[in-house]
Protein backbone atom coordinates (compact mmCIF):
# COMPACT_ATOMS: atom_id res chain seq x y z
CA UNK A 1 0.00 0.00 0.00
CA UNK A 2 1.39 3.48 -0.85
CA UNK A 3 2.69 6.12 2.31
CA UNK A 4 -0.16 8.20 3.31
CA UNK A 5 0.95 11.67 2.16
CA UNK A 6 0.82 13.91 4.87
CA UNK A 7 -0.47 17.57 3.78
CA UNK A 8 1.75 20.28 5.10
CA UNK A 9 -0.30 23.18 3.47
CA UNK A 10 -3.53 22.50 5.13
CA UNK A 11 -1.44 21.73 8.42
CA UNK A 12 0.03 25.16 7.96
CA UNK A 13 -3.56 26.51 7.04
CA UNK A 14 -4.85 25.17 10.47
CA UNK A 15 -1.39 26.64 11.86
CA UNK A 16 -1.79 29.95 10.30
CA UNK A 17 -5.95 30.11 11.50
CA UNK A 18 -5.02 29.68 15.35
CA UNK A 19 -2.52 32.46 15.27
CA UNK A 20 -4.42 34.94 13.54
CA UNK A 21 -6.96 33.96 16.33
CA UNK A 22 -4.03 34.67 18.72
CA UNK A 23 -2.78 38.16 16.84
CA UNK A 24 -6.23 39.44 17.76
CA UNK A 25 -5.99 38.72 21.22
CA UNK A 26 -2.44 40.98 21.63
CA UNK A 27 -2.86 44.51 22.80
CA UNK A 28 -1.06 45.34 19.41
CA UNK A 29 -0.18 43.75 16.32
CA UNK A 30 3.52 42.25 15.97
CA UNK A 31 5.61 43.75 13.35
CA UNK A 32 7.56 41.07 11.30
CA UNK A 33 10.93 42.61 9.80
CA UNK A 34 12.31 40.29 6.68
CA UNK A 35 15.29 41.89 5.44
CA UNK A 36 16.55 40.72 1.68
CA UNK A 37 20.08 41.55 0.72
CA UNK A 38 20.16 41.52 -3.00
CA UNK A 39 18.02 39.96 -5.76
CA UNK A 40 18.21 35.99 -5.45
CA UNK A 41 15.19 34.90 -7.45
CA UNK A 42 14.19 31.90 -4.77
CA UNK A 43 15.14 34.23 -1.63
CA UNK A 44 12.55 36.49 -3.44
CA UNK A 45 10.15 33.94 -3.62
CA UNK A 46 10.16 33.39 -0.38
CA UNK A 47 10.49 36.53 1.47
CA UNK A 48 7.24 37.70 -0.74
CA UNK A 49 5.60 34.12 0.77
CA UNK A 50 6.46 35.39 4.59
CA UNK A 51 5.37 38.99 3.76
CA UNK A 52 1.77 38.03 2.43
CA UNK A 53 0.81 35.25 5.38
CA UNK A 54 2.29 37.95 7.59
CA UNK A 55 -0.26 40.53 7.03
CA UNK A 56 -2.65 38.13 6.14
CA UNK A 57 -2.59 36.75 9.99
CA UNK A 58 -2.87 40.82 11.21
CA UNK A 59 0.48 41.59 11.44
CA UNK A 60 2.30 44.39 10.55
CA UNK A 61 4.96 43.73 7.68
CA UNK A 62 8.23 45.79 8.39
CA UNK A 63 9.81 44.51 5.37
CA UNK A 64 13.59 46.05 4.32
CA UNK A 65 14.83 45.59 0.43
CA UNK A 66 18.64 46.49 0.28
CA UNK A 67 21.44 46.66 -2.30
CA UNK A 68 23.34 42.90 -3.14
CA UNK A 69 26.60 45.80 -2.49
CA UNK A 70 25.41 46.97 0.37
CA UNK A 71 28.67 47.24 2.98
CA UNK A 72 28.98 45.08 6.35
CA UNK A 73 28.91 48.14 8.72
CA UNK A 74 25.64 49.49 6.80
CA UNK A 75 23.70 46.37 7.50
CA UNK A 76 24.75 45.97 10.55
CA UNK A 77 23.44 49.27 11.20
CA UNK A 78 20.26 48.16 9.53
CA UNK A 79 19.61 45.29 12.07
CA UNK A 80 20.70 47.50 15.11
CA UNK A 81 18.03 50.05 13.94
CA UNK A 82 15.77 47.21 14.01
CA UNK A 83 16.10 45.86 17.43
CA UNK A 84 15.97 49.07 18.79
CA UNK A 85 12.50 49.63 17.52
CA UNK A 86 9.56 48.97 19.46
CA UNK A 87 6.96 48.28 16.33
CA UNK A 88 9.25 45.68 15.45
CA UNK A 89 8.84 42.55 16.89
CA UNK A 90 10.89 39.77 15.17
CA UNK A 91 13.61 40.19 12.51
CA UNK A 92 14.77 37.68 9.68
CA UNK A 93 17.73 37.75 8.02
CA UNK A 94 16.90 36.27 4.56
CA UNK A 95 19.70 33.48 4.24
CA UNK A 96 21.99 33.27 2.38
CA UNK A 97 23.85 36.94 1.74
CA UNK A 98 25.64 38.07 -0.75
CA UNK A 99 29.54 36.39 -0.50
CA UNK A 100 31.33 39.66 1.21
CA UNK A 101 28.56 39.86 4.31
CA UNK A 102 29.33 37.55 7.33
CA UNK A 103 26.51 36.34 8.35
CA UNK A 104 26.87 34.75 11.38
CA UNK A 105 28.17 38.12 12.42
CA UNK A 106 25.14 39.53 11.46
CA UNK A 107 23.25 37.03 13.20
CA UNK A 108 25.07 37.67 16.47
CA UNK A 109 23.43 41.48 16.46
CA UNK A 110 20.05 40.20 16.32
CA UNK A 111 18.01 40.64 19.77
CA UNK A 112 17.73 36.89 20.82
CA UNK A 113 14.27 38.49 21.92
CA UNK A 114 13.99 39.41 18.25
CA UNK A 115 15.14 36.28 16.58
CA UNK A 116 12.24 34.71 15.05
CA UNK A 117 14.54 32.49 12.66
CA UNK A 118 16.28 30.91 16.03
CA UNK A 119 19.41 31.13 14.96
CA UNK A 120 21.23 33.67 17.19
CA UNK A 121 24.14 32.24 19.75
CA UNK A 122 21.21 32.49 22.61
CA UNK A 123 18.74 31.24 20.64
CA UNK A 124 20.83 28.09 20.13
CA UNK A 125 22.07 28.24 23.81
CA UNK A 126 18.71 28.48 25.00
CA UNK A 127 17.41 25.16 22.87
CA UNK A 128 20.04 22.78 23.95
CA UNK A 129 19.24 24.01 27.76
CA UNK A 130 15.26 23.21 27.05
CA UNK A 131 15.26 26.70 28.16
CA UNK A 132 11.83 29.34 26.95
CA UNK A 133 13.30 30.12 23.52
CA UNK A 134 12.49 31.13 19.91
CA UNK A 135 13.18 28.03 18.02
CA UNK A 136 14.41 27.69 14.32
CA UNK A 137 11.33 27.80 12.33
CA UNK A 138 12.06 24.78 9.68
CA UNK A 139 12.66 22.11 12.00
CA UNK A 140 10.02 23.31 14.71
CA UNK A 141 7.69 23.13 11.71
CA UNK A 142 8.24 19.35 11.53
CA UNK A 143 7.50 18.80 14.74
CA UNK A 144 3.94 20.37 14.51
CA UNK A 145 3.39 18.44 11.26
CA UNK A 146 4.59 14.67 13.05
CA UNK A 147 2.19 15.84 16.09
CA UNK A 148 -0.60 16.93 13.57
CA UNK A 149 -0.24 13.20 11.53
CA UNK A 150 -0.07 11.25 15.24
CA UNK A 151 3.22 10.10 15.32
CA UNK A 152 4.47 9.16 18.23
CA UNK A 153 8.34 10.78 18.85
CA UNK A 154 8.56 9.23 22.76
CA UNK A 155 10.98 6.00 22.28
CA UNK A 156 11.44 6.14 18.53
CA UNK A 157 14.19 5.82 16.37
CA UNK A 158 14.56 8.95 14.45
CA UNK A 159 17.44 9.39 12.20
CA UNK A 160 18.34 12.76 11.04
CA UNK A 161 20.38 13.47 7.62
CA UNK A 162 21.85 16.56 7.60
CA UNK A 163 23.87 18.20 10.42
CA UNK A 164 23.10 22.38 9.68
CA UNK A 165 23.07 25.27 11.94
CA UNK A 166 19.42 25.85 9.97
CA UNK A 167 17.78 22.70 10.06
CA UNK A 168 19.63 19.76 10.82
CA UNK A 169 21.46 20.22 14.09
CA UNK A 170 18.33 22.01 15.92
CA UNK A 171 15.86 19.24 14.37
CA UNK A 172 17.88 16.94 16.33
CA UNK A 173 17.69 18.62 20.08
CA UNK A 174 14.15 19.14 19.23
CA UNK A 175 13.53 14.96 18.56
CA UNK A 176 15.81 14.32 21.46
CA UNK A 177 13.48 16.85 24.37
CA UNK A 178 10.60 14.42 22.57
CA UNK A 179 12.45 11.15 23.60
CA UNK A 180 13.30 10.27 20.48
CA UNK A 181 16.43 8.04 20.02
CA UNK A 182 18.19 10.51 17.50
CA UNK A 183 20.99 9.45 14.94
CA UNK A 184 22.35 12.41 12.55
CA UNK A 185 23.83 11.34 9.80
CA UNK A 186 26.13 13.37 7.27
CA UNK A 187 28.35 13.22 4.26
CA UNK A 188 30.47 11.27 6.51
CA UNK A 189 28.80 8.57 7.44
CA UNK A 190 29.84 5.41 6.61
CA UNK A 191 26.99 3.31 5.62
CA UNK A 192 23.93 5.95 5.27
CA UNK A 193 21.26 3.18 3.78
CA UNK A 194 22.17 0.88 7.07
CA UNK A 195 21.87 3.83 9.39
CA UNK A 196 18.61 5.64 7.89
CA UNK A 197 16.67 1.98 7.70
CA UNK A 198 16.90 2.11 11.42
CA UNK A 199 14.55 5.03 11.35
CA UNK A 200 10.76 4.91 12.37
CA UNK A 201 11.02 8.44 11.98
CA UNK A 202 13.27 9.78 8.84
CA UNK A 203 14.58 13.20 8.48
CA UNK A 204 15.90 14.18 4.85
CA UNK A 205 17.69 17.92 5.37
CA UNK A 206 21.32 16.99 3.92
CA UNK A 207 20.58 19.49 0.78
CA UNK A 208 20.84 16.98 -2.24
CA UNK A 209 18.35 16.39 -4.84
CA UNK A 210 16.48 13.06 -4.33
CA UNK A 211 19.62 11.58 -2.25
CA UNK A 212 17.41 9.33 -0.14
CA UNK A 213 15.64 6.04 -1.95
CA UNK A 214 13.89 2.90 -0.79
CA UNK A 215 17.47 1.56 -0.19
CA UNK A 216 17.30 4.02 2.99
CA UNK A 217 13.62 3.29 4.43
CA UNK A 218 12.39 0.52 6.73
CA UNK A 219 8.76 -0.33 5.25
CA UNK A 220 6.16 1.67 6.99
CA UNK A 221 8.28 4.39 8.47
CA UNK A 222 7.53 7.92 8.25
CA UNK A 223 9.64 9.79 5.95
CA UNK A 224 9.43 13.71 6.42
CA UNK A 225 11.44 15.57 3.12
CA UNK A 226 13.15 19.11 4.22
CA UNK A 227 14.83 19.53 0.93
CA UNK A 228 13.82 21.66 -2.11
CA UNK A 229 15.77 22.01 -5.15
CA UNK A 230 14.81 23.81 -8.51
CA UNK A 231 15.32 21.16 -11.23
CA UNK A 232 15.06 21.33 -14.44
CA UNK A 233 12.49 19.10 -14.25
CA UNK A 234 10.32 21.44 -11.60
CA UNK A 235 10.88 20.96 -7.66
CA UNK A 236 12.28 18.16 -5.76
CA UNK A 237 13.15 17.38 -2.59
CA UNK A 238 15.69 15.53 -1.10
CA UNK A 239 13.86 12.23 -1.14
CA UNK A 240 13.06 10.58 -4.41
CA UNK A 241 9.32 10.47 -3.03
CA UNK A 242 7.43 8.33 -6.62
CA UNK A 243 9.73 5.40 -5.38
CA UNK A 244 10.01 6.02 -1.39
CA UNK A 245 6.26 6.18 -0.96
CA UNK A 246 6.14 2.57 -2.29
CA UNK A 247 7.97 1.41 1.24
CA UNK A 248 6.87 4.13 3.73
CA UNK A 249 4.51 4.36 5.60
CA UNK A 250 3.92 8.55 5.11
CA UNK A 251 5.57 10.63 3.19
CA UNK A 252 5.61 14.34 3.28
CA UNK A 253 5.72 16.12 -0.29
CA UNK A 254 7.79 18.77 -2.09
CA UNK A 255 6.24 21.04 -2.75
CA UNK A 256 3.18 21.23 0.10
CA UNK A 257 5.35 19.01 2.89
CA UNK A 258 7.61 21.36 5.08
CA UNK A 259 7.79 24.57 3.37
CA UNK A 260 4.78 25.40 4.42
CA UNK A 261 4.85 24.88 7.89
CA UNK A 262 7.88 26.84 8.07
CA UNK A 263 6.84 30.30 7.66
CA UNK A 264 3.69 29.18 9.70
CA UNK A 265 6.37 28.31 12.30
CA UNK A 266 7.76 32.42 11.57
CA UNK A 267 4.23 33.50 12.08
CA UNK A 268 4.04 31.81 15.50
CA UNK A 269 7.53 32.96 16.37
CA UNK A 270 6.58 36.14 16.03
CA UNK A 271 3.73 35.84 18.70
CA UNK A 272 5.65 34.18 20.18
CA UNK A 273 8.23 37.37 20.33
CA UNK A 274 5.34 39.66 20.99
CA UNK A 275 4.61 38.33 24.21
CA UNK A 276 8.58 38.33 25.24
CA UNK A 277 8.21 42.04 24.38
CA UNK A 278 4.64 42.93 26.45
CA UNK A 279 6.44 40.77 29.70
CA UNK A 280 9.74 43.02 29.54
CA UNK A 281 7.69 46.03 29.30
CA UNK A 282 5.28 44.47 32.27
CA UNK A 283 8.76 44.68 33.93
CA UNK A 284 9.65 47.73 33.56
N1 LIG B 1 16.87 33.24 7.48
C1 LIG B 1 16.29 32.29 6.79
N2 LIG B 1 15.27 31.60 7.33
C2 LIG B 1 14.64 30.63 6.62
O1 LIG B 1 13.71 29.98 7.12
C3 LIG B 1 15.09 30.37 5.28
C4 LIG B 1 16.15 31.12 4.79
N3 LIG B 1 16.73 32.07 5.54
N4 LIG B 1 16.61 30.89 3.55
C5 LIG B 1 16.04 29.90 2.67
C6 LIG B 1 15.31 28.80 3.43
C7 LIG B 1 14.27 28.10 2.59
N5 LIG B 1 13.00 28.37 3.23
C8 LIG B 1 11.75 28.00 2.72
C9 LIG B 1 10.57 28.51 3.19
C10 LIG B 1 9.36 28.18 2.62
C11 LIG B 1 9.29 27.34 1.55
C12 LIG B 1 7.98 27.04 0.92
O2 LIG B 1 6.96 27.58 1.29
N6 LIG B 1 7.94 26.18 -0.09
C13 LIG B 1 6.74 25.82 -0.81
C14 LIG B 1 6.96 26.00 -2.30
C15 LIG B 1 7.39 27.38 -2.68
C16 LIG B 1 8.14 27.34 -4.01
O3 LIG B 1 7.49 27.30 -5.07
O4 LIG B 1 9.36 27.36 -3.96
C17 LIG B 1 6.45 24.35 -0.59
O5 LIG B 1 7.37 23.61 -0.24
O6 LIG B 1 5.29 23.97 -0.78
C18 LIG B 1 10.46 26.79 1.06
C19 LIG B 1 11.67 27.12 1.65
C20 LIG B 1 13.20 29.16 4.31
N7 LIG B 1 14.50 29.41 4.49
Amino acid sequence: MPATIIDGKAAAAELRQRISHDVAQLPEPPGLATVLVGDDPASAVYVASKRRQCVQAGMRDLHRHLPADIGAAELAAVVDDLNADPAVTGILLQLPLPRHLDAANLIARIDPDKDVDGLTIASVGRLALGAPGLRPCTPAGVIALLDRAGVRLEGAEAVVVGRSHLVGKPMAQLLLERNATVTVCHSRTRDLATACRRADVLIAAAGLPRMIGPDHVKPGATVIDVGIHRTDAGLCGDVDTATVAEVAGAITPVPGGVGPMTIAMLLSNTVTAARFADRKNAAV
